[in-house]
């Protein structure tokens, strides 16, 4: 018996839950930008996956099935039936799991800077391996230098350092987890099942998942809307803060954008 998912919760108790998932080798802490302006109208969860920030970290492999039944398990033991759900990378791997597996307790869903299948996965293996032989921080940098843009990591070190400091300080055997997770993953088969309405953001300077992905997610879901950002790389919503922010508020409210 493993302890399940740690988990941040902003803004009124009694305002629609919103469960935001983070990216590989992060933390809820990813959402710092957005959260002010979120948790205005909704109850803000930010969940940490398993093996990563304060969630428990069983041996691996992980599955992205592993990861989306622990999220279920922790909105039972938080008493939320229903949320609208944002996720970024991993986050959105497991965002669209979650559409298409639990269905009914999924309202709106936006996927950010995702894919559905996302090979090679020797490539995702090898990294495992090496995380699992204790050298995260020989590769640390390669992985940062593909979240942030030339220009962003030139104006703004210290965020970089930040971002760079959370991705050393995942815990190894939860990061290799999740990239064996990934590695085994194909949710391209479970995209026809998700009913939600989906905002799809892809980021065009994004070398680790190119917006093509998220075109490709786009074409498989019932009722999904694709934007494609500019001036961002992986971290789309830390580089682009306010569009990220404006895109989510709209999308999860469309009859209040229509209004503002
Ligand atoms: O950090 C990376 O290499 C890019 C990435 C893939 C899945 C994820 O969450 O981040």
């Amino acid at each position: 018996m493993t302890r399940g998912l740690n988990a941040v919760v902003d803004g009124p108790a009694d305002a629609p839950a919103l469960l935001l998932g983070s990216s590989l080798g992060t933390t809820g802490a990813m959402w710092q930008p957005q959260v002010a302006a979120l948790a205005t109208r909704y109850r803000v969860i930010r969940y940490d996956h398993l093996g990563h920030g304060g969630s428990a970290v069983p041996a691996g492999p992980y599955t992205i099935d592993l990861l989306g039944r622990k999220v279920l398990r922790l909105l039972d033991d938080l008493g939320v039936a229903r949320v609208h759900y944002a996720g970024l990378s991993l986050g959105g791997m497991v965002g669209m799991w979650l559409a298409a597996h639990a269905p009914e307790r999924i309202d709106r869903l936006a996927l950010l800077c995702t894919s559905a299948s996302l090979g090679p996965a020797d490539g995702w293996r090898a990294r495992a391996a090496t995380v699992r032989a204790g050298r995260l921080d020989s590769i640390a940098d390669a992985i940062v230098e593909r979240w942030f843009t030339p220009a962003f990591a030139a104006s703004r070190p210290d965020t970089v350092a930040a971002y760079r400091d959370l991705l050393v300080s995942t815990p190894a055997v939860g990061y290799a987890g999740c990239c064996e997770a990934i590695a085994a993953m194909d949710l391209r088969p479970d995209l026809a099942a998700v009913r939600a309405p989906t905002l799809v953001i892809g980021a065009a300077d994004d070398p680790a998942i190119p917006p093509e992905q998220a075109a490709a997610i786009t074409e498989r879901i019932r009722a999904a809307r694709l934007v494609v950002l500019d001036g961002a790389a992986h971290l789309a919503n830390v580089e682009q803060p306010e569009a990220v922010t404006r895109l989510l508020v709209d999308h999860l409210d469309p009859e209040g954008a229509v209004r503002r």
